[in-house]
């Protein structure tokens, strides 16, 4: 790989220090970085390289799931040794000029031709100011490549998005932006193309003929933790909703690409996208449920009800949960409801497709007072990596009657790379599959945007629900109205027993 220079705003910040350094530093142990790269971190506070360099080493003690050699020691110091701090203030024109002159300097000294990877893990309100100032400085110019990482949020509804966007256009192609979603990252939503498109057995039933529905959650147990800031003003719907379950929808619900590349993959991701039904303002209630957490008991222990954590007034109208019940307008996907939910708070992690099958209108067992259970193609993302099947079979201590069992392989997780591991290693290779195009988040807005409306204009109740359960019981009503209902537990004997 080429010589590179990678820019990181944001050096200080609490992302940088949990996931870009360790990541950086396993994929240096993996020998996945250039052999010759420097990574220059910016922030306010003027400190030299050496402390910088410590506060790098610290952070990968504490979060890099590869254990740090001692200190001093090599191939510690050899990373270590690639990194430069310096002080910037996004918003100070004089401080790029500055900067520019140290990229020159060390790309003379790294030789190659110049490639600057720019990633911005600041406030999004800084990132038309950035990239701005780094086509104004000359920062943007070079004979190698530039590229820009660039942290979620994206705008904070459809227009801010939008005017976000038409910012970072005038200093960078699309081509050149990578956006993360860390969700795209993850092992078993990566997985997912495969397991559908290279096994012809579960692509030929990946259709309306087969699937009954698809149930897609994101359940964490933490509250909002010291996020208030920022959370009060995002909620789940902004938060999770827009854009990681809507991804791994579109990553689920994408039909057959012509070819395995970022393009035809993102191609087929865009048909998804635009084809699911809009919904009115009025017409929210009806698919749609927000919930926000009360106190309750979460593994034995009573916790604080959402208006009762630090930050958070008494009066938030805040949404902790959201479900929503959605439909695809696409020929293989009509009839086929996807049901998606994410709630903080809840009684468990657990962030899981379930794909459940027809059952046939004629059940053979009838006859003999038994009932087919549907099966179930169950995809557990985070924190286990694991896909079982779930069929019925004989049980042989039963006098031969119906029993579930599965079929199932997981991941070892120690040793796979983390998300941002994946990520920043594709976008230092230009392949920008498991990033989100600005076509699917814009689209994804446009979907979005009327249900916060309605939000915003009091049309949507805001259900109560104990910390510590599955969340508000409208929710489960958003699919018994359709005969359906949540597959709860991701260990899948018990998962059945929920039918
Ligand atoms: N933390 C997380 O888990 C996640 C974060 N994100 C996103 O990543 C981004 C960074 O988040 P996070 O690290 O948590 O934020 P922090 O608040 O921890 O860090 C903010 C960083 O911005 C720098 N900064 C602030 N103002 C300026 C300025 N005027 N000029 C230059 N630098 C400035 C700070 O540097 P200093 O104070 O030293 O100047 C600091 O390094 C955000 O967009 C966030 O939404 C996304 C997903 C998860
Ligand atoms: O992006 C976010 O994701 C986390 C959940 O991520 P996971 O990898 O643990 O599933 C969520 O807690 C956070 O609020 C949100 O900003």
């Amino acid at each position: 790989m080429e010589a590179m220079t990678f820019i990181l705003f944001g050096a200080t910040g609490d992302l940088a220090k949990r996931k870009i350094y360790p990541a950086l530093y396993n994929l240096y142990m993996d020998g996945k970085l250039p052999s010759a790269f420097t990574v220059i971190g910016l922030g306010r506070r003027e400190f030299p390289d050496s402390v910088y360099q410590g506060q790098v080493e610290q952070s990968l003690r504490q979060f890099s799931r590869r254990p740090v050699a001692e200190e001093g020691a090599a191939p510690l110091g050899d990373f270590l040794s690639s990194f430069r701090y310096h002080p910037l203030n996004v918003n100070h024109a004089e401080d790029y000029g500055k900067l520019l002159e140290l990229v020159r300097s060390r790309e003379q000294a790294l030789g190659g031709p110049g490639n600057r990877m720019f990633y911005l893990s600041v406030a999004p309100d800084f990132f038309g100011v950035i990239a701005q100032q780094i086509q104004e400085s000359g920062l943007g110019t070079t004979s190698g490549w530039k590229r820009l990482i660039i942290e979620k949020p994206f705008g904070h509804d459809l227009a801010s998005a939008r005017l976000l966007n038409e910012h970072l256009s005038h200093s960078f192609e699309e081509e050149e932006i990578f956006r993360i979603d860390h969700y795209l990252g993850k092992t078993m939503v990566q997985n997912l193309e495969t397991l559908v498109m290279a096994n012809p057995v579960i692509q030929a039933v990946w259709n309306k003929e087969y699937i009954s529905n698809v149930q897609i959650t994101a359940s964490e147990t933490v509250g909002v933790e010291e996020r208030a800031g920022y959370y009060d003003q995002a909620g789940a719907i902004r938060d999770m909703f827009q854009n990681h379950l809507l991804q791994v929808l579109m990553m689920t619900a994408m039909r057959r690409p012509e070819r395995i590349t970022a393009r035809h993959i993102r191609e087929e991701k865009r048909k998804i996208i635009e084809s699911l039904r809009p919904i009115a303002p009025a017409e929210v209630a009806a698919t749609v449920v927000r919930g926000q957490y009360e106190a309750g008991v979460l593994n034995g222990k009573e916790v604080v009800g959402y208006k009762q954590e630090p930050g958070i007034g008494p009066d938030s109208r805040n949404d902790t949960f959201v479900a929503a019940r959605v439909s695809i307008d696409h020929p293989d996907w009509q009839g086929v409801p996807f049901y998606l939910r994410t709630g903080k708070r809840m009684a468990e992690k657990s962030t899981r497709i379930v794909v459940e099958f027809r059952n046939p209108t004629f059940d053979l067992y009838a006859s003999r007072g038994e009932k087919t259970a549907s099966n179930l193609l169950v995809i557990e993302i985070n924190p286990n990596e694991k896909v079982s099947f779930v069929l019925n079979a004989k049980d042989p201590r039963n006098e031969g009657r119906l029993e579930t069992v599965d079929m199932s392989f997981a991941t070892e997780q120690k040793e796979l790379p983390e998300a941002y591991e994946r990520l920043i290693y594709d976008a230092l290779l230009g392949d920008a599959t498991f990033f989100a195009h600005w076509n699917e988040v814009e689209l994804a807005w446009e979907w979005v945007q009327p249900v916060l409306e309605a939000f915003e204009g009091g049309m949507l109740p805001l259900h109560p629900y104990a910390a510590g359960s599955n969340g508000p019981q409208a929710a489960d009503n958003l699919l018994q109205e359709n005969g359906h209902s949540w597959w709860l537990d991701p260990d899948v004997p018990e998962l059945v027993g929920q039918a």
